[in-house]
């Protein structure tokens, strides 16, 4: 797992081997550590040379091992001895060095890194901090400021920027460890007194109370409940505080404390899921490594609205040709000065020129005929979406792909219409399409495998998380919505007031509650989708049965009340003007519920933050296990990656159904029978039949329940 070679008759060249990205497992640490020594040892070395096979120093600690019993040799002792010696030690960065491997060229007395290099503390988005003496180190190398930085965001940084920091002693643009050697070589036998960074001093800082009770708070503030970024504060501080083996006994102490936390299992278990959805199947058997993508050089966006602005930017970021068209003049214009701004201001910050030649606008459908595929990005209106697909079917030249953002609309319905349904796909970007991580994309019943093989790759190229499901009314994310959003109506119509429901959800995790989001996005958006659903009757009607359910008319009556929320500066919250994002509760709003319950002979009754996120989560939960149990997504990962990505699903706590499995599945069937024996007229806190099954069956992991369910649907 790590080779020695002598080279230039005096350097020990060490190079770790364990592919893909030389993580430091058992194997690898333990030939480290013989390397290492049989470096020291032999009198013919006199320097060392540390780099990665295959072009990529070193991608940190094997997270494969963490959550098994760890064997293997601790690496801070090797790094401790790399540091004492009188042998030059220099690394050698290609590829990436981050977490673990970073430390490793930190012990090193000299850095030497490829331009294209990325290096990072990336710990904290796994729940952990640099725990092999990174976070005593780095600071004593660049200073507190940029090191908590470093450390609590674990952003990855460029060579460039890690030599502007000081992290790196040299960049280069040619071979990485030739460079190193000669380097090496240069410096045997000179003093390393002054390259042992456990010695530095970490840099005087006036007033460091304040400076840690500032970003402290800062840091709470962004963490949303996650522990590792404060515990990555304090570890930074005891090295700006302490002798470097005090601060070493508080990192170890420190990640004690977060490395068997539920917080770092759901966010491992978030990092392998981000990487376990781009293996999607269909369930034809069609699988991601048997279905070979078409290219895609030149692609079309219609409708120029606020999201196919976004696709617009998404995709010329991505270096494909665009043609966006708008039959409308003023927006058509209107749209390509804010494409073009976007572009612009990205471009800048990249310091890179932007991209602009690569969109053409047009008016006319018709300009779309040569291009590979078809983003269709219209308002959310059937018929208009019925109109503009039998137009691209007839305007496109063979083969091309027709996808249609939609958030709600029946994907084979479209399909229908076109010459060639097998070529249409639904992909649901999220807002601001260029921004947002999350496409849903939705295969319909005839799609073929080519179809969803491309539009998956094409959203690798744009930077996405692409997760592969089947098409149902709202997809994967807005029909577990549904649930969620209907108990926070129910919760309401019961006595809770929208700022306590948002509180619960704020305090869970969430960016923002339910009510403050509904705000956010337009309180009609939803209002329209529920009387297309299902019209809801005259205004002003409010019936609290429909088709012998439980129904809240209260989203309803806020609407017909023009309270739209943000952009009309009133919705479930009042803003000081139209646009503004300052909420502050309203007075307006809770006359309104009291009204509306004593209209309804409600009492209200004191609710606790338990009962919203027990009623609120487990019926999303719930509906995920519908999903499951249909299909319609191939794995919990999937449900899990679209409400993080896409619907500010704490990160922290793995997506819902990581969620549950840590709640526990017997406890969620509890509580969502004792809920629906309390509301039988809501369907969907009945529990789901795969849930039972799960917990009959000793209620598995997640990773194992894909096995259930084929075993469930292998017997039907
Ligand atoms: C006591 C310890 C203290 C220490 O401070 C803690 C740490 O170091 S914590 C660690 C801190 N380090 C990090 O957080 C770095 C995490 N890694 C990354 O950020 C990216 O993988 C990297 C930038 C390196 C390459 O990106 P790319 O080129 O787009 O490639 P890719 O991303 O698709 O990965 C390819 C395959 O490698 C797999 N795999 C990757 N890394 C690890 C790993 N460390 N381990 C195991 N496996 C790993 C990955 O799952 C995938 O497998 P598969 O089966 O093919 O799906």
């Amino acid at each position: 797992m790590a080779q020695f070679t002598l080279v230039s008759g005096s350097v020990g060249l060490i190079t770790l081997q364990n592919p893909p990205v030389n993580a430091l497992s058992a194997a690898t640490r333990q030939g480290i550590v013989d390397m290492m020594n049989k470096a020291l040892n032999d009198p013919e070395v006199k320097s060392v040379v540390v780099c990665g096979q295959n072009r990529i120093f070193c991608g940190g600690a094997d997270i494969k091992e963490f959550g098994t019993k760890i064997s293997g040799p601790p690496l801070i002792p090797t790094i401790h001895t790399i540091e004492a010696t009188n042998k030059p030690v220099v690394a050698a960065i290609e590829g990436s060095a981050l977490g673990g491997g970073l430390e490793l060229a930190l012990g090193c007395h000299y850095r030497i890194a490829h331009s294209k290099a990325r290096l990072g503390l990336p710990e904290v988005t796994l729940g952990l901090l640099p725990a092999i003496g990174g976070s005593q180190r780095l600071p004593r190398l660049i200073g507190v400021p940029a090191a908590i930085e470093l450390i609590t965001t674990g952003r990855h940084i460029t060579a460039a920027e890690a030599l502007q920091l000081g992290l790196v002693d040299h960049v280069t643009r040619s071979s990485t460890v030739d460079e190193a050697i000669k380097f090496a070589q240069s410096v045997e036998g000179k003093s390393l007194d002054s390259r042992r960074i456990s010695n530095y001093p970490c840099p005087h800082l006036p007033d460091l109370d304040a400076v840690f009770e500032g970003v402290m708070q800062e840091v709470r503030q962004k963490a949303h409940g996650a522990i590792a970024p404060i515990a990555c504060v304090q570890a930074v501080r005891a090295a700006a505080t302490l002798p470097y083996l005090e601060g070493m006994e508080i990192e170890r102490q420190l990640m004690e404390t977060l490395f068997t936390s539920s917080q770092a299992r759901a966010l491992q278990y978030t990092f392998f899921a981000q990487r376990a959805v781009s293996r999607w199947s269909m369930p034809s058997g069609a699988r991601w490594d048997t279905s070979m993508p078409k290219p895609v050089h030149k692609a079309a966006v219609i409708g120029l609205g606020t999201m196919g602005r976004g696709i617009t930017v998404a995709l010329a970021q991505a270096g494909l040709s665009v043609v966006a068209v708008e039959t409308q003049e003023k927006q058509l214009k209107e749209a390509k000065l804010v494409v073009s701004g976007i572009l612009e201001r990205a471009a800048q910050r990249r310091g890179m020129a932007p991209t602009l030649a690569k969109i053409t606008y047009s008016h006319d459908i018709r300009a779309v005929a040569d291009v590979d595929l078809v983003i269709e990005a219209v308002f959310e209106d059937e018929a208009l979406k019925e109109k503009v697909f039998q137009q691209l079917s007839a305007v496109c030249k063979p083969g091309t792909f027709l996808c249609t953002n939609t958030s709600s609309l029946d994907v084979d319905h479209l399909a229908s219409l076109t010459h060639n349904p097998e070529l249409v796909v639904g992909m649901h970007f999220f807002a601001p399409a260029h921004v947002m991580k999350l496409l849903e994309v939705v295969y319909g019943s005839k799609s073929s495998p080519e179809a969803l093989a491309t539009v998956m790759q094409l959203g690798k190229r744009m930077g996405k998380v692409s997760v592969a499901v089947g098409n149902c009314w709202g997809f994967v994310g807005n029909r577990m919505l549904k649930p969620y959003m209907e108990q926070a109506f129910y919760l309401l119509e019961e006595g809770a007031t929208p700022e306590l429901v948002d509180q619960a959800l704020v305090e869970f995790g969430f960016p923002m509650g339910v009510f403050r989001m509904s705000d956010l996005s337009g309180t009609d958006v939803y209002w329209k989708i529920r009387k297309e659903a299902e019209p809801v009757g005259a205004s002003g009607q409010e019936a609290r049965v429909r088709k012998g359910l439980r129904y809240s008319p209260l989203g309803d009556l806020l609407c017909e009340q023009g309270r739209f929320g943000q952009k009309t500066g009133q919705g479930w919250y009042q803003y000081d003007k139209p646009g503004s994002r300052v909420a502050r509760p309203d007075p307006w709003v809770h006359n309104f519920l009291e009204e509306y319950r004593a209209r309804h002979g409600l009492v209200a009754r004191r609710i606790d933050h338990a009962e919203v996120l027990e009623r609120c989560l487990y019926s999303l939960i719930n509906e995920g296990f519908r999903i499951l149990e249909e299909g319609i997504a191939a794995g919990p990962e999937d449900i899990d990656m679209i409400y993080v990505f896409g619907y500010g699903w704490p990160k922290h706590r793995g997506g819902p159904m990581f969620y549950a499995s840590m709640v526990g599945l017997a406890k969620i069937l509890e509580r969502l029978e004792h809920y629906h024996r309390a509301h039988p007229d809501v369907p969907f806190m009945q529990p789901c039949s795969l849930l039972r099954k799960l917990v009959t069956c000793g209620s598995p992991p997640v990773h194992k329940w894909k096995d259930v369910i084929k075993k469930i649907h292998s017997q039907l």
